[in-house]
C-alpha cells in the first residue's frame, strides 16, 4: 500500500512548590531578602561549592541572558476552538505546530465541551476577548502565518477580520469547520456567509472536506472531477487558493489545490485504514501554516503537511470510545 502523499501538477519537571510558599521575583525583594538567596554557580567553581561572583543577580541574569537568547522561530498563531479531549480544535493546532518546528500562539474562539463521541456543550469566546488574545499576540510575537479552524457566530468572524486586517496578518490558513468528525454542528447558518464574506476573500488558502465544498458551492461532489470544479468555483468566488480534502471519500484520500493563477494541483494520498479521525482536517490546516511560517511555497506546504498527517494517523493511536484522536508526536518515538 502506498502511503506516502504524492504530489501531481497539471499546469520540565512538574512544581510542588505553592504559589505563596515560592519567593517574590527578585525585583521586588529588599536587600536581605535578596542576600539569601542562592548564588549562581558555575565549571569549577562549582565543583567546589563556591559562588561564582559575590556580586548580585542582576548583572549576572542579565550576561546569561545575553548568551542563551539567541535562537529563534517563526511563530504561528491558531484561532480556533478549545477541544476538551484534546484530538481536534486548539489542542490539535498547538501539538501540531510543536511537532511541525513552529511557535505556536492561541486565540480561542470557544470553549467546547466534547470527547471522541460528541459535543455536549459550546459556549463562544466574548468578541472583545478575542480581539484582546489576537491584539496580545501581534502586538508581542507577530505570527509568520494564521490557522482560523471553529469560528461559530457572526460577531466573532467580524472581530476576527477586523483584527487580521489591522495587523496585516500574512499567510492565513482557513479550515472552514462546519460539522465534527462525531457529526455536531459547529457553526450556524448565519455565519457561514460572514465566514465566506469576509474572512475568505483574506485567506491565503481555505481547506473545506467535500461536504463543506458542497455547501459553499451549491454542488453535488461525486468524484475527483467534480472536486476540482469546486475548488475553482471557491478560487472565482472568493479570490483565494481552495485545497478541497478528499477524507471524506471511500477509496483513497487524495486532495486538489485550485491556485488563484490557474494552477492545479493534486495530492494523492492512500487511505489509512484507521477509524480514529478526531482533528485531521485541524491537524493539516496547522501544518500547512506551519511549513508556510518555514518558508515554503504553499503546494510544498500541503505536501509537508500531509505527510506529516499521514504520519499521525499511521500511527494507529487508539484512545476513546468513538472516532479517537492521532498520535500528534509520532515523529519523535
Ligand atoms: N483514512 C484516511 N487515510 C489517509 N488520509 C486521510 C484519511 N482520512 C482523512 N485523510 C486526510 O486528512 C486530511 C483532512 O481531511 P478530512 O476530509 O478528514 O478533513 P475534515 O473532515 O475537515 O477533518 P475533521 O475531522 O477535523 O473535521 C486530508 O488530507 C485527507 O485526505
Ligand atoms: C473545537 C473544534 N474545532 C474543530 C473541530 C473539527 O474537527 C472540532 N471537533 N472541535
Amino acid at each position: 500500500m502506498r502511503c506516502v502523499p504524492v504530489m501531481r501538477t497539471k499546469t520540565p519537571s512538574r512544581r510542588s512548590t505553592s504559589l505563596s510558599a515560592m519567593p517574590p521575583p527578585e525585583h521586588f525583594m529588599n536587600q536581605s531578602q535578596s542576600a539569601n538567596l542562592p548564588r549562581l554557580t558555575t565549571g569549577a567553581a562549582k565543583h567546589q561549592g563556591k559562588p561564582l561572583r559575590k556580586t548580585s543577580w542582576a548583572p549576572l541574569r542579565m550576561n546569561t541572558m545575553a548568551q542563551i537568547a539567541t535562537s529563534t522561530l517563526p511563530a504561528v498563531l491558531a484561532i480556533s476552538g478549545s477541544d476538551s479531549s484534546g484530538g481536534a480544535g486548539m489542542q490539535a493546532d498547538l501539538k501540531t505546530m510543536l511537532a511541525c518546528g513552529v511557535f505556536g500562539m492561541s486565540a480561542i474562539t470557544a470553549l467546547t465541551a466534547q470527547n471522541t463521541t460528541g459535543v455536549r456543550s459550546i459556549q463562544d469566546t466574548k468578541p472583545d476577548i478575542l480581539a484582546d488574545q489576537i491584539n496580545m499576540v501581534f502586538e508581542d510575537i507577530p505570527p509568520v502565518a494564521v490557522k482560523i479552524g471553529m469560528v461559530s457566530a457572526t460577531d466573532i468572524i467580524d472581530v476576527i477580520a477586523e483584527r487580521l486586517t489591522f495587523h496585516h496578518a500574512t499567510n492565513i490558513v482557513l479550515d472552514p469547520v462546519m460539522v465534527a468528525t462525531s457529526g455536531a454542528n459547529l457553526i450556524s447558518d448565519d455565519a457561514i456567509a460572514a465566514l465566506t464574506g469576509k474572512l475568505f476573500p483574506m485567506a491565503t488558502v481555505v481547506t473545506p472536506n467535500i461536504p463543506e465544498a458542497e455547501v459553499l458551492t451549491d454542488t453535488l461532489i461525486r468524484d475527483q472531477e467534480d472536486m476540482e470544479a469546486a475548488a475553482h468555483r471557491l478560487v472565482e468566488r472568493y479570490g483565494c487558493a481552495a485545497l478541497v480534502k478528499g477524507g471524506h471519500g471511500t477509496e483513497d484520500a487524495n486532495d486538489v489545490l485550485a491556485e488563484t493563477d490557474g494552477t492545479v494541483t493534486w495530492f494523492d494520498g492512500a487511505r489509512i485504514n484507521n477509524p480514529n479521525t478526531h482533528g485531521t482536517g485541524c491537524t493539516l490546516s496547522s501544518a500547512i501554516a506551519s511549513y508556510l511560517a518555514l518558508g515554503d511555497t504553499l503546494p510544498k506546504a500541503i505536501k509537508h503537511a500531509k505527510k506529516y498527517l499521514t504520519g499521525a494517523l499511521k500511527a494507529q493511536l487508539n484512545l476513546g470510545h468513538g472516532s479517537g484522536p492521532m498520535d500528534h508526536f509520532w515523529k519523535y518515538r
